[in-house]
């Protein structure tokens, strides 16, 4: 192992999402792009700060010509002055704000995109250890949070900082000593509020996971609102996401009044500072002679710096409970890819389609092999099979061969390359795959089926169909090819979805064909109809099939037994019927349970 001699104990401790660090990442690498938009709020921002401590200038002069000068025309005047102040900061507050959301849009924009990029290059095993609602949670709220942390800055900076800046300004022109008095409550205002951020922290990262765990509960329900109904789980359900809904209200009560904490103290503070401001402004103007517009100018000026200051003071709170939502989004997309791109790879060339399992071992966890030493050839052009019980490994050797997840140790080869060697997605374009659980995308029929082959045209997208047995069923829609399917495919039936399905695999026409129980789920009516449709989909191409119905692979051409990892028997069905084995006691298990079964003339071979 090789350690670089400069990470020192220390650094290796220091969280790389620590607030300043974070905030240092979010400026350089997301603020620094729109900067010049910023510097044009920037300097919105200004012009608006400057108004504002020249209304308070004005103010004071305004006094001075009504009590001192008594001059109408010259009140006239600054009022009209007044106007046009007010008018200009008017305008430049709405231009700085437009633009600050702008940018913030697109900041935040960027990050789903980000976000969405990466989900992409992640590899299954990434997704089954995590529940969809946590990145619902990062695209939403975190994203928002990058927006808020460099909002928050800006706004600090430009608006407050400047306003506080300007107003300052006038304080100390009109009268140096009591603004000095008024800066004596910010350190102990200071003290405070540093040990309310701690406590934000917590607070802000509970919120984050009690929203995801909301998330997840609503989620899961809906989308199981079927076996919630079944099962009459709604109170059950109901009575989870109140657990979660209620630890999330009660944390935000907290937040809120940790996070207000300080108002309390601030007002106190500002009230003696400005009733010292007063006395002493007042024992000036009464006992020392300086003149009222002074006076009225600077306490102006100090009921106006309030607000910025009291923002200022507590940007530190807002920041912190903005940058844990920040650091749930960054750490996704720090992460580095588990599935990253391998287009750089040769390319997978295909001439028969032949695959072959060579001494495969694989396990999902460390130490827990699923798949043992497991070798097969699945000729071209010819089905191969296989059947065994539950558990016993066929899913994933069709995961394996659409690399969904990589081999511990052994080859899979493509017409003698292997799939390792070569891109992920020119392997993934020679092959189809129909599973059991079809899933369906938020669209038409016809933009499911077309998914299969990029730019497909309505007369192929008709020929897939009328191949998969679809067309009759969809045209008897009013929409036709138009029809929405609803979320995942809900308003159709198991046997229309897995005909969908198998004419968005003829439509990709791939060599490759694999098939994970495809009827599993259908009566006999939809079986043999979608039977029909894959029949077509198979011919001539190198397929294999997974089955626990024997009956819908007697005619492959080879069939695996597959049992904890190994092929345990292969050959065919006759063959392996009179060998008396394996196969043979599932056969006339499944014959006894079902009764004969009704052979329709299924041929999965060409
Ligand atoms: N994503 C996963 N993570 C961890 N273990 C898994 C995962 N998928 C499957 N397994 C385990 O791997 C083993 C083989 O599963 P596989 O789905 O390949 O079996 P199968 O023969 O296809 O079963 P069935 O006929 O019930 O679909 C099982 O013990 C299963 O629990």
């Amino acid at each position: 192992m090789t350690e670089r001699p400069t990470e020192t104990p220390k650094k290796i401790t220091d969280d790389p999402y620590g607030a300043a660090i974070l905030i240092r990442r979010l400026v350089a690498e997301q603020g620094l792009a729109y900067w010049r938009r910023y510097l044009l709020a920037f300097s919105l921002m200004g012009l608006a700060a400057v108004t504002t401590a020249g209304s308070a200038y004005l103010l004071g002069e305004v006094i001075n010509k009504a009590y001192v000068d008594k001059d109408v025309r010259g009140i006239a005047l600054l009022s009209l002055v007044t106007v046009v102040i007010f008018t200009i900061k008017g305008a430049a507050t709405y231009g700085h704000t437009v633009i600050l959301s702008q940018i913030g849009n697109a900041i935040l924009a960027n990050n789903q995109r980000a976000l969405f990029a990466k989900l992409m290059n992640e590899n299954i095993a990434f997704f089954s250890e995590r529940h969809s609602s946590e990145f619902l949670a990062r695209l939403t709220a975190g994203a928002t949070a990058v927006t808020q942390v460099l909002n928050l800055l800006i706004n600090a900076i430009g608006r407050d900082l400047l306003s506080l800046i300007a107003l300052v300004v006038v304080m100390v022109m009109t009268d140096p000593l009591m603004a000095l008095l008024g800066f004596a409550v910010a350190p102990p205002a200071m003290i405070v509020l540093r040990k309310l951020v701690k406590r934000i922290k917590g607070l802000a990262h509970n919120q984050f996971s009690g929203t995801a765990d909301i998330m997840e509960t609503m989620q899961e329900s809906l989308q199981g609102i079927r076996t919630v109904k079944a099962f009459t789980l709604e109170q059950a359900m109901r009575e989870r996401i109140d657990a979660s809904i209620a630890a999330v209200e009660r944390n935000a009560n907290k937040m809120a009044r940790v996070s207000n904490r300080s108002s309390p103290l601030m007002e106190t503070l500002g009230g003696f500072a400005i009733a010292g401001g007063l006395m002493y402004g007042g024992y000036r103007v009464v006992a020392m002679g300086a003149s009222p517009g002074q006076f009225f100018s600077f306490l102006t000026a100090f009921l106006l710096a309030y607000e910025p200051a009291k923002r200022l003071a507590r940007l530190n709170i807002e920041l912190n409970s903005n940058l844990i939502g920040a650091r749930k989004l960054l750490e996704i997309v720090d992460s580095p890819p588990s599935e990253p791109d391998d287009s750089n790879k040769p390319t997978l060339k295909l001439t028969d389609a032949r695959v072959e399992f060579r001494d495969v071992t694989f396990g999902y966890r460390p130490g827990e092999p699923v798949l043992n030493r497991m070798s097969f050839v699945a000729e071209p052009g010819k089905t191969t099979a296989l059947v065994g019980p539950s558990g016993g490994g066929k899913s994933t050797v069709l995961a394996l061969l659409l690399r969904l997840y990589e081999v511990n140790q052994g080859d899979i080869l493509i017409d003698g390359q292997a799939i390792s060697g070569s891109s992920r997605q020119s392997l993934r374009r020679q092959t189809a795959y129909v599973g059991q659980d079809v899933y369906l995308f938020r669209d038409t029929i016809g933009a499911n089926i077309a998914f299969g082959k990029e730019g497909a045209r309505q007369d192929e997208i008709v020929a897939a169909a009328k191949a998969a047995c679809a067309h009759d069923f969809i045209m008897g829609f009013p929409l036709g090819y138009d029809t929405p399917v609803g979320e995942h495919g809900a308003q159709l039936s198991g046997g229309q979805r897995q005909r969908i399905a198998v004419a968005r695999a003829l439509i990709k026409n791939a060599p490759i064909i694999l098939l994970d129980e495809a009827t599993a789920a259908l009566d006999s009516e939809s079986e043999k109809a979608v039977q029909e449709a894959i029949e077509h989909l198979c011919q001539n191409r190198t397929t294999i099939v997974i089955a626990h119905r024997l009956h819908t692979i007697m005619h492959a051409d080879a069939i695996l037994v597959v049992e904890a990892g190994e092929i345990v028997e292969r050959g065919q069905h006759d063959d392996l019927l009179r060998r008396g084995g394996r196969y043979a006691s599932f056969f006339r298990l499944q014959q006894r349970e079902a009764g004969p079964p009704s052979l329709a003339p299924v041929s999965a071979t060409a």
